[in-house]
């Protein structure tokens, strides 16, 4: 296969960015891709694959080539990939035969080598979730699937897989999530249609999170951190946009953005977008039925879709989100009535992030846990979650 230095160059000027300057990977590539509309399907997947399987596989590629050196890594990655390493790409580190034969030794380096993992968030799995650490990191580094959510105030199920059909796009049902549609391998959304408002890109694990919290038509329902909103959106569509969702979060170009999406999605009488600012707990207190508090948290249980993360993510940053996770629990079930239910979630699959965090808030008194439901990538192939639903005991 021949390889397009300009295309070869722009991965790894991506991917430099992501490494040195701890760029976020899906940004660069969306800017890249804007700043060079030339560029056709097949230049943008093999510079999608390099940057994301170089993000990926960062370590391990490191061994193979060895050097640390981006342009080592992407070599090593072409090599992967079944190019031949061109003669005008100049890397240091070993040639693509040596690449090849250090496959094999790959095998017998340690798991934060082989996996390709921080050693510091290694040692961390190892030590919160002991032997399901081994699997967890590894479905962490599939690739991901396309996961869509049926938007049920605009079409059905059948009709939104009919509908793709009409452009090529094979999508089929995920069992167990009733609005949930898997794309084919390889294949994704055309811009268009994601801003149609039909469907809604949103992993399946997310998907579990909004039929915990259980919205009733007419009922009102606060998700307290609704950042973009994929949430919100679904809580609408299960209250068929009878009611109120109220979609806040201290980032308002993510509630502008919520506001786009609502309209698109015919639940903008549903839901409505509040800036979160210091009278917002005494202003909705106990005004809501239902609570959704998707917090912000390290978002391992994405690393599938965002393998840059790991690299970014440092102890302090994590300590410092445990800290806001607390700190939500403390101040958001003001807004919740007596007797209405609390959803807390994350993208974690760190009990230090979950469990720890709802043990803390039980011992505290005033709640009742009715389910918890982690989402385990091994088990499911979906991303990873946490979600806890409870009870605020009636006063
Ligand atoms: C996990 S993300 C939310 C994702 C969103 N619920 C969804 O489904 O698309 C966490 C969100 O919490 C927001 N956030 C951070 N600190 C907050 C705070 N103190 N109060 C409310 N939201 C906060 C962030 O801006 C971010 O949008």
């Amino acid at each position: 296969m021949k390889m397009h230095r300009i295309l070869a160059e722009a991965a790894s000027t991506i991917a430099k960015s992501v490494f040195r300057e701890h760029k976020v990977l899906d940004h660069e590539l969306a800017t890249a891709f804007e700043e060079n509309p030339k560029w056709g399907k097949r230049d943008r997947a093999f510079i999608a694959e390099t940057v994301f399987e170089v993000a990926r596989w960062r370590r391990a590629l490191g061994f193979l080539v060895d050097s640390e050196e981006t342009t080592a890594l992407c070599a090593a990655q072409w090599v992967r990939m079944g190019y031949e390493i061109p003669e005008w790409w100049t890397y240091n580190g070993r040639s693509a035969e040596e690449i090849k034969a250090r496959e094999a030794e790959l095998a017998d380096q340690p798991r934060a080598v082989r996996e390709s993992i921080p050693d510091w968030i290694d040692e961390l799995g190892v030590a919160e979730l002991g032997d399901a650490w081994d699997a967890e990191l590894a479905a962490l580094n599939q690739r991901a699937s396309v996961f869509l959510r049926v938007n049920t105030l605009r079409t059905t199920r059948p009709a939104a897989i009919e509908w793709l059909a009409g452009f090529n796009i094979t999508a089929t049902e995920v069992p167990g999530l009733p609005d949930a549609l898997v794309l084919a391998p390889g294949k994704a959304l055309p811009k268009s249609l994601r801003l149609d408002g039909r469907v809604e890109i949103q992993d399946a694990g997310s998907q579990t999170i909004a039929p915990l919290v259980d919205p009733q038509p007419g009922e009102r329902v606060i998700d307290a951190c609704s950042g973009a909103g994929g949430k919100s959106l679904h809580l609408a569509a299960l209250m068929k946009a009878d009611g109120r969702v109220f979609g806040m979060d201290i980032d308002s170009k993510k509630l502008a953005e919520l506001d786009r999406r609502a309209k698109r999605a015919n639940a903008n009488k549903c839901v409505k977008s509040k800036e979160i600012v210091a009278t917002t707990t005494t202003d909705f207190a106990e005004v809501a039925d239902r609570l959704l508090i998707d917090a912000p948290c390290s978002g391992l249980g994405t690393l599938k879709r965002q393998p840059d993360l790991k690299w970014r993510l440092k102890p302090a940053q994590l300590d410092r989100l445990r800290g806001i996770q607390a700190e939500l629990l403390d101040k958001y079930p003001a807004m919740l009535k007596p007797g209405g239910r609390l959803v807390y979630a994350t993208c974690s699959i760190l009990p230090s992030e979950n469990r720890a965090v709802i043990d803390r808030l039980l011992a505290k008194g005033g709640f009742t846990l009715l389910e918890e439901k982690p989402v385990s990538p091994s088990a499911t192939g979906f991303d990873g979650f946490y979600a806890a639903s409870l009870q605020k005991n009636p006063a």
